[in-house]
This record gives C-alpha cells, structure tokens and sequence, in this order.
C-alpha cells in the first residue's frame, strides 16, 4: 500500500506503506531509507546493510505501517528526497485492561529532521492518524515517549510508571520468602522461545502490559544486540521453573565490567508470571558472586521485592520514568472493555481540543462490568474531565482525586470523585514493562 498526499507545504509528500513479500531488502530500498531517517532521529548510525534484511523480518511480522515526509525541494548535495525528513510508525497490539486483552493503537518512531522541526510536520501527521485510527474502530492510542512535554497537546495522558532500582546482593541480602522451584541458566537455543512464553503469560495476567512486538524477545534474550541484529554474547538468561517445572520467569542480565564499581549487574529484562517466581528470580539474582549491586529500570512501584527482604534497606528507588502515555480514540468501545471494582453509576463530560473523543457519556458499572452510552444534548455531568486525564485515569496508575488535585477533573457532584476512586482502583498498579 503506497498513499501519497501533501502535507504543509506543495513540496512535502507523505508516503505510507505496509511491508509485504516483495518489499526491497537492499540498502537502496525504501524500507532501508526510512529506517536510516528514523536513526537520525535518535541520533543512531546508519545501519548495517547486512541486518536491513533481519529488520524487515521484524517491521513486517509487526505489521507496521510506516510513515515517510520526504521533501522535494532539498539543496542537490542534500541526502536524496527519498530519505523521509520525517518518520512516524503504528502498529497494533493488545493492551490487557483486565477483562479483555484489547486491540490498540500504537505510535512509534517519530522523528522530524532538525532541518524541518517546528513546522507542523508531527502535527500534521499525528492529528491525521489519530482520525484515522478512531474511524477504523480502534478505541485507544498508546505511546512511550522521548520527552514527557510532546504529546500532551495532542491529548495524551501519562498512565503507567517504572521505577529504577539498585539492590546491594552483598551479604546482607537475603530473600526470606520460602524457596520453591529451580532457577537455572539455560541455552541460547531455547531462550527465544522461553521469553516468549513466559511474557505471554505474565501479558495475560497483567493491568496495563501491552504485548511484545518480534523484536522483543531476541533483544531480551541475547539473540540480538542493542546495536545490530546479531548475538549479544554477553546476556545470560536465567529462567524459574516452577514447583511443578512450569517456565514461570525469567531475568536476563548482563556484568557491567571489572571497571565499574562497585561490581554491577544489570537487568536486561526480568518477567514473572507469579509473584513467587519474581522472588525466586531476585533470589538468583542476590545469589551471583562477585557482584555488589544489581540494577534495574523496569521495577513495579509497589514492587514487593523490599517487603520480601530481611534488610529492606538493600533496595534502593533510583528513579521513576512514565512508560505507558494513553489517548482515548473512542470513550464507550475503551471504557466498556475495561474491569472494574464494586458498583455504581456516573456521568463523565470528556473535553477533548482535537475533537475526537469529546461529549457525555454515562458509565454505569455492575459488579466490575461496565455499560458505556455516550449521551445526547445538554445533560448535567457529574464530572468535566480532560481526555488526557481520562488517558490517565484509564488504567488506574492515579486516582481521580489525585487527577483533581492536579486540575484536570472538576466534580459537579458530592462523591463523585470518591465513586471513580472506586470503581477505577486495582489490587495493583497498572504495569507496562514494554516499550516501542
Ligand atoms: C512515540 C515516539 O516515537 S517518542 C519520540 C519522539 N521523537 C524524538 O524525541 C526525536 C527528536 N525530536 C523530533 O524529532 C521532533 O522534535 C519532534 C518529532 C518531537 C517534534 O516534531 P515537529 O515537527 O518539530 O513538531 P511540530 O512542529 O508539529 O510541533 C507541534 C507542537 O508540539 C510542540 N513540540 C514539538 N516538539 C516538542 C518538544 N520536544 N517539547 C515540547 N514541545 C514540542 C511544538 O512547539 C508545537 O506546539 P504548538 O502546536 O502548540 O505550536
């Protein structure tokens, strides 16, 4: 599929297409050009002709389509018109909201040449695919994102976070859970296959986690480096099988060299599907000698581990990073997937400036299952919310009354906020342990 329209200016194209079987592998592809201007954009050099084919493999099992702003108009020394200025991708992949893995939409690779920022490129591209994607009945957007300042304006919201933790392993680290099942280093062959399956179940079973695109697993599990698509030699996988030899975690890692002190490990990728493999993984983890410390970027807020710990004082909060930014496509189809608590009924005035998601919808939700109807005319809402608060919100990362501290809820009604509290609330936080 080739579409090819003017965007801000006659001489810029916006070409988007799909990758089938056919699609040119070589370095002078297509394909190939817009991978380069992607890396400009993140200031990565240019790729290896020889991976552009294992990266093609990838793009295409993810089903991406790829977005290309070329400019015709280029001084004759210039890269060719056929390196996009500007790059933008989607794909679509499940985002577990509790009752139901549900289809997304997800943005990737957004880039704007230096040359040509600040002209309205992503705007112009972005207001058109988020139209776009609504229409094709998908109800929410999903993004990670470079810098927390861009995609509010086009009404995201932050809705899942991360911190990053360092564990002192040394002696005084000790797990006192009891031990249960084995934790082993296994071979490269079966590692790929390993990953996959063990993410799928903890994909399953978590609030928030979006499934893996092909690359994923390779890169988690060594079989791809960070920089090229070949061997990562220096990942080890070490996977928990369970009591009854289920593969229920894993952790992949890599020692950060005899020139760092103290002497670190770091976390690749770590994924449990029970809290008891978790253990039993960071119980591995503390188990590695001539190691100090053990970092990790991807740790749940409520992360049980400190709790688990004799000396919690071994676990240390580094950080916090926003992973998962959400944007309501389509109020009813999004709230009317998602798993509630308890009971009750309420009406949300959603403002949304692109005009996408906006108007009244009454959300009324029976033992944990919602009825979503959007609401004609002039109603009395019991709560005005932005969309992006409402991204927020989506997931139950913050609370409503948090949301209303922050301005972007006004309550028209006594207990309205405390309802959504409520109704919005999880055991857990909602997770997101992947990014794209
Ligand atoms: C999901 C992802 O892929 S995250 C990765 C995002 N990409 C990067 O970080 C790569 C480096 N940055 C870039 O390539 C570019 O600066 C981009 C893509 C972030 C912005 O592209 P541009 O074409 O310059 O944005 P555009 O001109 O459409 O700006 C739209 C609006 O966003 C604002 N804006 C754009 N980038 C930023 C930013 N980094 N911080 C704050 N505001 C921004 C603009 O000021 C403008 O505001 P306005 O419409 O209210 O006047």
């Amino acid at each position: 599929m080739v579409r090819v329209s003017e965007t801000t200016t006659p001489d810029l194209q916006t070409r988007i297409f799909t990758l089938g079987p056919d699609e040119d592998p070589s370095a002078d592809g297509r394909f190939a050009k817009w991978l380069n201007a992607e890396g400009i954009g993140f200031h990565e050099g240019t790729f290896d002709p020889e991976d552009i084919p294992l990266y093609l493999q990838a793009y295409r099992a993810d089903e991406r389509v790829l977005w290309g702003v070329h400019d015709t108009a280029q001084p004759a020394e210039a890269l060719d018109a056929d390196f996009p200025v500007a790059t933008y991708g989607t794909m679509v992949h499940t985002l577990n909201v509790g009752a139901a893995l549900i289809d997304v939409h997800q943005i990737t690779a957004v880039t704007v040449r230096a040359s040509h920022r600040r002209q309205g490129i992503l705007r112009s591209m972005m207001t058109r695919d988020l139209r776009e994607a609504r229409d094709r009945g998908l109800p929410v957007a999903i993004l990670t994102a470079s810098e927390a300042t861009i995609y509010g304006r086009f009404g995201f919201g932050c809705a899942t976070l991360t911190h990053s933790i360092e564990v002192d392993v040394r002696e005084r680290f000790e797990v006192t859970a009891r031990a249960t099942g084995t934790t082993t280093l296994v071979a490269r062959e079966h590692a790929v296959r390993l990953a996959e399956q063990v993410f799928t179940a903890f994909d399953a079973s978590t609030f928030g986690s979006v499934g893996r695109q092909y690359a994923y697993a390779r890169r988690a599990s060594g079989e791809w480096g960070r920089e090229r698509p070949v061997e990562d030699r220096a990942v080890r996988l070490a996977v928990h099988y369970d009591a009854a030899g289920t593969p229920a975690g894993y952790v992949t890692y890599r020692f950060a060299g005899w020139e760092t002190t103290p002497y670190t490990v770091k976390v690749v990728d770590l994924v449990a599907s029970t809290p008891s493999a978790y253990l039993e993984l960071w119980r591995y983890l503390g188990s590695l000698d001539l190691v100090q410390v053990v970092t990790w970027d991807e740790a749940r807020r409520d992360d049980a581990l400190p709790w688990a710990l004799r000396d919690r004082r071994c676990y240390g909060v580094k950080g916090t990073d926003d992973v998962l930014w959400v944007r309501m496509l389509d109020v009813p189809a999004a709230l009317g997937q998602r798993s509630y608590r308890g009971s009750g009924k309420i009406v949300l005035e959603v403002l949304d400036d692109l005009g996408l998601a906006n108007g009244s919808f009454s959300l009324a939700v029976a033992d944990g299952v919602a009825v979503v109807e959007p609401l004609e005319g002039a109603q009395t809402a019991d709560v005005t919310l932005t969309v992006n608060a409402l991204g927020s919100l989506y997931l139950g990362g913050v609370q409503a009354s948090t949301l209303a501290a922050a301005g972007g809820l006004t309550a028209h009604t006594d207990d309205a906020v405390a309802l959504l509290d409520a109704l919005f609330g999880l055991a857990q936080e909602p997770y997101c342990i992947t990014h794209f």
